[in-house]
């Protein structure tokens, strides 16, 4: 069964708890790493519990959420191994598959609501990395953080 971490701050709590009904539908174990209210916590905690557990393979991939997106995806993004993908519609959803192999989603709950998030899981999840030239540029990618990371 595929396993997806999930994280979010207090931003994308709500989001958060639709997207893991959407997870259940769809048969996907989900390892929810919180937050779990509304009250306010710091979303690069949460990024890295997510991360973490996809760049050691615990999970298959993983999904964040904050207000917009924007600070747990970089969080997310510190951890070697790991291109999340900030996203806000399907279309960009399947090419950061298909292209980029992103291996976190990351979404913004002040910034779609429960439909569109789905739908964007939806492609993300349906997508399948095209390797070739895309390849190269992920290896390039990886080049770069073995140069600045240690
Ligand atoms: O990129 C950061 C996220 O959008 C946070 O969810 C946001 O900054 C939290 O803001 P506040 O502490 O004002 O709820």
């Amino acid at each position: 069964m595929m396993k997806i971490a999930l994280g979010s701050d207090h931003g994308g709590y709500q989001l958060k708890t639709e997207i893991v009904d959407f997870l259940n539908n769809r048969s996907i174990e989900v390892l929810d790493v919180g937050t779990d209210s509304d009250a306010s916590v710091d979303y690069p905690d949460f990024g890295e519990k997510v991360a973490r557990l996809v760049a050691n393979g615990d999970a298959d991939s993983g999904i964040v959420v904050c207000g917009t997106g924007i600070g747990i995806s970089i969080a997310a993004n510190k951890i070697p191994g790991i291109r999340a993908a900030l996203v806000t519609d399907s279309f960009m959803a399947r090419m950061a598959k298909e292209h980029n192999n992103a291996n976190v989603l990351a979404l913004g709950g002040r910034v779609i609501d429960q439909s569109r998030a789905c739908e964007i899981v939806a492609a993300w999840l349906d997508a399948t990395f095209e390797g070739g030239r895309h390849q190269l540029r992920l290896d390039k990618i990886a080049q770069l953080e073995k140069a600045f990371c240690n």
